[in-house]
């Protein structure tokens, strides 16, 4: 599986407020190009987190990028996929509507009763992992359904843990000029922190983009 993580953050390393409510950190070239990678992925993947807090739908705004995809025989949007252990993801959810496939990566110990409703709202539920979703085996699942190429989008707590299971390949990250704060704001990579054998970077591009800058790395 080839990952793909891409994120907006403030100057600070911000994804969001302190309230973790969604804040428009891209400008419009930018999230024309976020459209560009999600048309270019085989999935779009974000934590449970990111759903409650944004109810994002993950879908692709051109439509000649859907256009494209169907004439190369795909499915018109990149299939969503979220993280979500306890199965919280709520069934009347955006990304949970028949606009493109939904896979809800759950953890055994998911309430069954909340597995048959996000099955019964349509979505495909797969089971990796005993307490926390498993990524590397949620992801050897969905590649076996044919997901080579993973777009993450979020939030810090799952990009996070892709960095520690050594899953990411690429990172993209916009860097908004703009000042957030706060010590409980989310950033691009929370969870428990690292403290040695940090994860390290090769800069690839750096590129004005709105009034911000893009920064494209491929990761070691
Ligand atoms: N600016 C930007 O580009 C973006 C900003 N955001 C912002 O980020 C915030 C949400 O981020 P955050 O709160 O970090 O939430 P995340 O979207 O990262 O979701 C975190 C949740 O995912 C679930 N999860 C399941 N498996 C794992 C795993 N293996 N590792 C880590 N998490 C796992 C956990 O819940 P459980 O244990 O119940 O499964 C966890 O609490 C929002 O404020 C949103 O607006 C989000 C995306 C992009
Ligand atoms: N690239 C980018 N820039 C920002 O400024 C953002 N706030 C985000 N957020 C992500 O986009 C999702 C919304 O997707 P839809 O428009 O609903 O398809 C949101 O949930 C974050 O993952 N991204």
């Amino acid at each position: 599986m080839h990952v793909v993580v891409n994120a907006a953050a403030s100057v600070d390393g911000k994804l969001s407020t302190r309230r973790r409510e969604q804040v428009k950190i891209s400008g419009a070239d930018d999230f024309a190009r976020v459209d560009r990678v999600r048309a270019d992925s085989d999935a779009v993947l974000v934590g449970v987190g990111t759903v409650l807090a944004d109810d994002p739908h993950l879908t692709l705004d051109d439509e000649t990028y859907r256009d494209e995809r169907r004439a190369d025989g795909r499915d018109p949007n990149p299939a969503r996929v979220v993280a979500d252990s306890r199965a919280r993801t709520p069934t009347d959810a955006r990304i949970v509507d028949d606009a493109a496939t939904t896979y809800v990566l759950v953890s055994e110990s998911a309430p069954e009763d909340r597995v048959a409703a996000l099955e019964r709202a349509g979505a495909t539920v797969v089971v990796a992992g005993e307490t926390r979703v498993s990524f590397p085996e949620a992801f050897a699942e969905l590649e076996r359904r044919g997901v080579e190429r993973t777009m993450v989008e979020g939030g810090g707590e799952v990009i996070f843990s892709l960095f520690e299971d050594g899953l990411v390949d690429e990172l993209s990250l916009y860097v908004g000029s703009v000042v957030v704060g706060g010590r409980d704001a989310p950033t691009l990579a929370d969870g428990e922190g690292f403290v040695a054998d940090f994860p390290t970077l090769d800069l690839r591009g750096v590129e004005r983009v709105d009034d911000g800058v893009l920064l494209t790395y491929d990761v070691d």
